[in-house]
């Protein structure tokens, strides 16, 4: 949804944040022609009560007015930025993961926080004060004509000027938000990589390069902010130049027509008022412009963003699945850079059984991950079908494909917050007894129960606080909550001790009794225990079989194998 639209939904509560902003400001222009009244009674020897009480009552409606208007400008600013950041944050979740990995992370962050703050500020506080400002000034210089046209045709003389002036600045100031914008943007992406990999950064002694880095960016923003501020600050003064100009005009010729009697005193003092009246509003006018124009910069950066491309529309309802394989590939091909680039898998078909472990092995760049990444349909193959559960992908709603399908990743599988929450993530429903029994099939039960706080212990950032093998298994017991009817599992490759390594082999087959697993091996226990094996290469299903059948056919799995038992990682083997 784009910016424009949010607005409009809020655009209620502008105007009449506005309205209230613009009787303000009637209230203001009124005072200097009651204080003219104040002295012509005062000249005149009449009564000065009802003037002094009509001042008083408009400097109080002055204030009223002012604070609501504040009020209604502040809540609608927050309603739009509400709507932007809930609609930034729901099109990134529901973005294609193509366009999205295409994305710098930290550029997307500061486009939601920060983008949509600066927004904010361009879409209700300038555009209030930019109303509010032009209808003081329009009305300001109606009276100024009404007092005396000619000293006003003085002033707008002098102003006009000033005023062209300001417009250009206000441009200027476009410009060089813009750059800023960017350049901020650029700042927070070293921000947010640098966090990500603390640890490299330290174990490659990076530290005192990447604070250079870093900071040289920080420094870049830091430049063009104070190029913003410079452009922006020679807004007011070149209004306050224009204003004090036609002051010392009006008074000048004012006086010497005063003393020819062509106007009178207390005309005189009401016009010098107005115009002193105009001088703030002016200023605010043309500062609002120039804060307008940064808004417009981070807008635009809004929209770019909210534009990302979205997953598929979803299929009205789900498609009918019948018994058979789990999951079938047939004649599929795929690039990650579309028909021109190399396919990442060419041609492949194979087939997944209802039932047990299927693993998935080969050379490093072999397409594993990839065909993983179809079944889930984070992307499209480019040829041929995948059917899970007999269903054609193509006509399943994605939530139906992601229910059917269960997901552990290698890395980054858990998320800050308690191991309760880690468990219940895809499926927040899950009773107590049903989180009892996926801890127990993970075999996680006895590191839950040695654990502080149990279910309830907080895990940091990417689930730091569990070993890398229980970080595997609590994503497995995660996936079981969610009941699959396949589980794509992307075998751990750390390190595990011969016990964690049978943990986990057990955790696997006992899982794989009722309900397809996937696996891509890394182990060779894995491999051995599998009831059915796929061999992929450059992209290509080279051959399946189980282990003797492939021992004995494929010159390829025969050398992974080998290598594997010589302790060399199986996807090194190439
Ligand atoms: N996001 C991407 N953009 C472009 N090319 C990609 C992308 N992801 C993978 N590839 C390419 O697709 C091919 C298959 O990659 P994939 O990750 O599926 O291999 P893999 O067998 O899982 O490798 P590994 O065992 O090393 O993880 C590789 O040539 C890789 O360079």
């Amino acid at each position: 949804m784009a910016v424009r639209e949010i607005v409009r939904q809020h655009l209620g509560l502008l105007a009449v944040g506005i309205c209230l902003g613009l009787l303000g400001s009637a209230a203001s222009l009124a005072q200097p022609l009651l204080i003219g009244e104040l002295i012509t009674a005062v000249s005149g020897h009449r009564s000065l009560v009802w003037p002094l009480v009509a001042i008083m009552a408009l400097f109080c409606a002055d204030a009223g007015l002012s604070a609501s208007h504040a009020y209604m400008i502040g809540r609608a600013g927050e309603n739009i930025v509400f709507g932007m950041r809930a609609a930034l944050t729901s099109r990134i979740l529901r973005s294609d993961m193509a366009s999205f990995s295409r994305l710098d992370h930290g550029d997307v962050f500061t486009r939601v926080v920060t983008d949509t703050s600066v927004a904010r500020i361009s879409l209700t506080q300038s555009v209030a004060q930019i109303a509010t400002s032009v209808f003081t000034v329009a009305g300001g210089l109606a009276v100024m004509a009404w007092l005396d046209w000619p000293l006003l045709l003085l002033t707008v003389g002098c102003l006009g000027a000033a005023s062209a002036v300001s417009l250009l600045l206000a441009r200027q100031v476009r410009r060089a938000a813009v750059q800023n914008r960017a350049d901020t943007s650029a700042f927070g992406s070293g921000v947010q990589r640098i966090m990500g990999a603390l640890s490299t950064v330290k174990a490659s002694r990076a530290e005192q390069r990447e604070t250079e880095a870093v900071g040289a960016a920080a420094d870049t923003a830091r430049r063009s902010g104070i190029r913003v501020s410079a452009v922006a600050a020679m807004l007011t003064p070149a209004i306050n130049v224009g204003t004090q100009i036609s002051l010392a005009a009006v008074v000048g010729w004012g006086v010497a027509r005063v003393a020819t009697g062509a106007l009178p005193i207390a005309d005189l003092t009401a016009f010098v008022m107005y115009l002193f009246y105009l001088v703030a509003p002016l200023a605010l006018l043309f500062l609002s412009i120039g804060q307008f124009q940064q808004g417009r910069a981070a807008m635009d950066r809004v929209d770019e963003l909210a534009a990302i491309e979205q997953e598929e529309p979803q299929a009205p309802r789900p498609a009918p699945t019948r018994p058979g394989p789990a999951v079938s590939f047939e004649c599929v091909s795929f690039g990650h850079r579309g028909e021109e680039g190399e396919p990442a898998l060419d041609d492949v078909s194979f087939e997944v059984p209802e039932r047990g472990l299927t693993a998935i092995v080969g050379p490093s760049g072999a397409g594993k991950t990839t065909t993983f990444q179809l079944i889930e349909r984070f992307y499209r193959p480019q040829e041929g079908t995948i059917r899970i559960c007999g269903a054609d992908t193509r006509d399943m709603p994605l939530d139906q494909i992601r229910s059917l399908v269960g997901y552990v990743e290698q890395h980054n599988a858990l998320l800050r917050g308690t191991i309760r929450d880690n468990l219940t993530y895809a499926n927040p429903a899950a009773d107590d007894t049903a989180v009892a029994r996926a801890v127990g099939l993970a075999d996680l039960a006895e590191v839950v129960a040695a654990l502080p706080d149990g279910l309830h212990t907080r895990l940091g950032e990417r689930g730091a606080g569990l070993s890398g093998g229980q970080q595997q298994r609590l994503a497995i017991a995660r996936t079981l909550l969610q009941d699959p009817r396949v589980v794509l599992l992307d075998e751990a490759t750390a390190h595990l001790d011969s016990d964690a390594e049978a943990h986990l082999l057990d955790t696997i087959t006992s899982i794989a009794e009722d309900r397809a697993v996937v696996a891509i091996a890394h182990r060779m226990s894995t491999v051995m225990a599998a009831d059915h094996i796929v061999v992929l290469d450059s992209g290509r299903v080279r051959a399946s079989g189980t282990h003797a059948e492939l021992m004995a056919a494929d010159v390829l799995y025969r050398r992974l194998v080998t290598q594997q038992l010589s302790q060399v990682p199986l996807e090194a083997a190439s």
